[in-house]
């Protein structure tokens, strides 16, 4: 077979590759050969350039003098830009303390990807969703592999859960064919009677604050109120956070909460320190085998009922809560979810499921007070859906609520609390754009920079739940709106996350009308693992009078 020699447009003529090339093959079949040979993400972005002009057949590239430069997206390949270091410290000052609006602004300055330098800790990030994509895919290329330069490495060791670990393990694969049944579609839809419980439950004490006068913190709320609900449904467990509006925030909630910050100190000095028989170390081992015992309880009195095993997808639809879920479910060998995995996945679902949505849940508060309208609208929507304060929310009836839904969307696009999914390289590859990438090196698909691209949003910066009804946002690229990220990796909990805000939301906004209380600016903490607003006071006064139904006001 004739061959050719091709090189990469911006390194040394002297790397050329010969290749054996079929004449009679499709360009877009010598594409695919090259990707396989030079690493390259999207063979799509390929081209071959001759002499005078780009070469559009394979029988030009086979006959034209060699090497061939191969050009990616138009581009010569080369490093991410990155800007200037300082000694020491590298870009630390150019990205923090405001982490979101400093990215920003370098998205804006040196494009869709950037590498940063943070006191030594090298990571890349992108805002374009196609590169996204491409990283958040397992597969040749990327792999959540959870390096010194990952986001999550001063977690992974210290906790070991399987879902804070590799991809590429056993562990990881057993607890992922177990555990996203029981949080699938079909199965929340049973969790959604004691979602409602949880939140009339906060009723009382919202009640009393209102009868007080008194603004409060709203993520401190939706902090109890979201672990409230994870708890019951994860670990089966009652954090009675709402008992009175001083009830203290239950101790695997704080636990959880402690053990995440002291595994960032532990892990952020050499392992000498993590033997240390007193101090910070010591308080984690405690904290582990006490997160430890608790869950174990759990799962004891779960398993004292003397429950039935079920296949899979039957524990699913039938278990009270995940910690029964995992107990009886049985896969088609007959085999169950190793008694090793099961503490810790269940302890990392509760940290996953609680965190995440108690800060979306703030910015949904967030957004009632801030954006003109929404809550008059989210308002009369149940009303026209016949909505009142018996209402038993279902998954069919929050399926007709269009508004609520492009609401939520609007306030991930805009307010998303996860920002961090990194990826790690599994070889030197070449990315959309010509960016080169080595081995083991980190990338980030920045979700709030995705969702806030101008590139791909029109106007991103306003709040318009409108924009989900347009056909750009319809047809925007898969990955220019991914919350919960993508692929194999994504989030495990979305289904239960949404229907849980789902049920939430109504329920708040039927009950009480929000005002925020006093028009500083709303801060966030830049070295927390998300999102979320410190400093959001509201007031929630209960509503004493609501709106007609449309098509009555409309006959009147
Ligand atoms: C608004 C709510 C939520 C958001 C925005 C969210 C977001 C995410 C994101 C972005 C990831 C991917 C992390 C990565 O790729 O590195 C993730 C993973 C995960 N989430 Fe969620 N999540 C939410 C709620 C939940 C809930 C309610 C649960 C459980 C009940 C949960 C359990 C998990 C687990 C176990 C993983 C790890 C999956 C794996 O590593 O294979 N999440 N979440």
């Amino acid at each position: 077979m004739p061959s050719q020699t091709f090189y990469l447009l911006g390194e040394d003529v002297s790397t050329a590759k010969t290749i054996e090339v079929n004449p009679s093959q499709s360009l877009e079949d010598l594409k695919l050969l090259i990707a396989a040979h030079f690493a390259i993400t999207d063979p799509n972005g390929i081209g071959f350039l001759g002499k005078d002009a780009v070469l559009t057949e394979t029988s030009e590239v086979t006959t034209a003098p060699g090497p061939v430069p191969i050009t990616i997206d138009g581009h010569a390949v080369r490093d991410p830009p990155s800007p200037r270091k300082l000694p020491f410290v590298g870009n630390f000052f150019e990205v923090y303390p405001d982490h979101l609006g400093n990215h920003q602004r370098l998205f804006d300055q040196y494009g869709p990807v950037i590498k940063t330098d943070n006191m030594g800790r090298i990571t890349y990030q992108t805002n374009d969703p196609a590169i996204a994509a491409i990283a958040l895919a397992e597969s040749d290329f990327f792999t959540k592999k959870i390096n010194e330069a990952h986001p999550l490495y001063a977690l992974k060791n210290a906790s070991a859960g399987v879902f804070l670990g590799d991809t590429d393990t056993e562990e990881w694969r057993v607890a992922h064919k177990f555990l996203p049944p029981a949080l699938g579609p079909k199965a929340v839809r049973h969790y959604a009677p004691t979602m409602q419980k949880t939140v009339e439950d906060a009723f009382k004490v919202l009640d009393h604050l209102d009868e007080q006068g008194e603004a409060w913190n709203v993520y401190y709320y939706m902090l109890k109120l979201g672990s409230q609900a994870v708890g019951k449904l994860t670990l089966g467990l009652d954090f009675q956070h709402f008992t009175s509006p001083s009830a203290p925030v239950h101790e695997m909630v704080h636990s959880i909460a402690e053990m995440l910050s002291l595994n960032k100190k532990v892990t952020s000095k050499g392992d000498w320190y993590n033997k240390l028989p007193f101090g910070d170390p010591k308080r984690l081992r405690d904290l582990k085998a006490r997160i430890e015992e608790m869950v174990g309880e759990s799962i004891e009195v779960a398993s004292r009922g003397g429950v039935e095993d079920l296949p899979l997808q039957d524990a699913a639809l039938k278990a009270d809560n995940m910690v029964d879920y995992a107990i009886r479910a049985t896969d088609n060998k007959g085999q169950k979810l190793p008694q090793s995995s099961l503490v810790w996945a269940l302890v990392v679902a509760t940290g996953a499921g609680f965190t995440t949505t108690s800060s979306l849940l703030s910015w949904l508060i967030y957004g009632l007070c801030t954006y003109e309208g929404m809550q008059d609208r989210l308002l009369q929507e149940l009303i026209d859906h016949g909505f009142d304060e018996n209402t038993q929310i279902t998954a069919e009836l929050t399926d007709k609520l269009d508004f609520l839904d492009k609401y939520i969307k609007e306030t991930q696009r805009r307010h998303n609390p996860s920002f961090q999914p990194g990826r790690t390289a599994k070889c030197d590859l070449i990315l959309p754009g010509g960016y080169k990438l080595p081995k083991d090196a980190v990338i980030i698909p920045a979700l709030h920079h995705i969702h806030n691209n101008p590139e791909i949003w029109d106007n991103p910066f306003r709040f318009n739940p409108d924009r989900w009804d347009t056909e750009e946002v319809k047809n925007r690229h898969k990955a220019a709106y991914i919350p919960f990220a993508t692929g194999q990796r994504m989030c495990i909990g979305f289904n239960f996350a949404l229907q849980e805000i789902k049920v939430f939301l109504p329920k708040l906004v039927y009950r009480y009308k929000f005002t925020r209380e006093g028009d500083g600016p709303i801060e966030y903490d830049p070295m927390f693992q998300l999102i979320r607003p410190n400093n959001l006071y509201v007031r929630a006064e209960r509503r004493v009078k609501w709106p007609p139904r449309s098509d009555q006001s409309t006959t009147a």
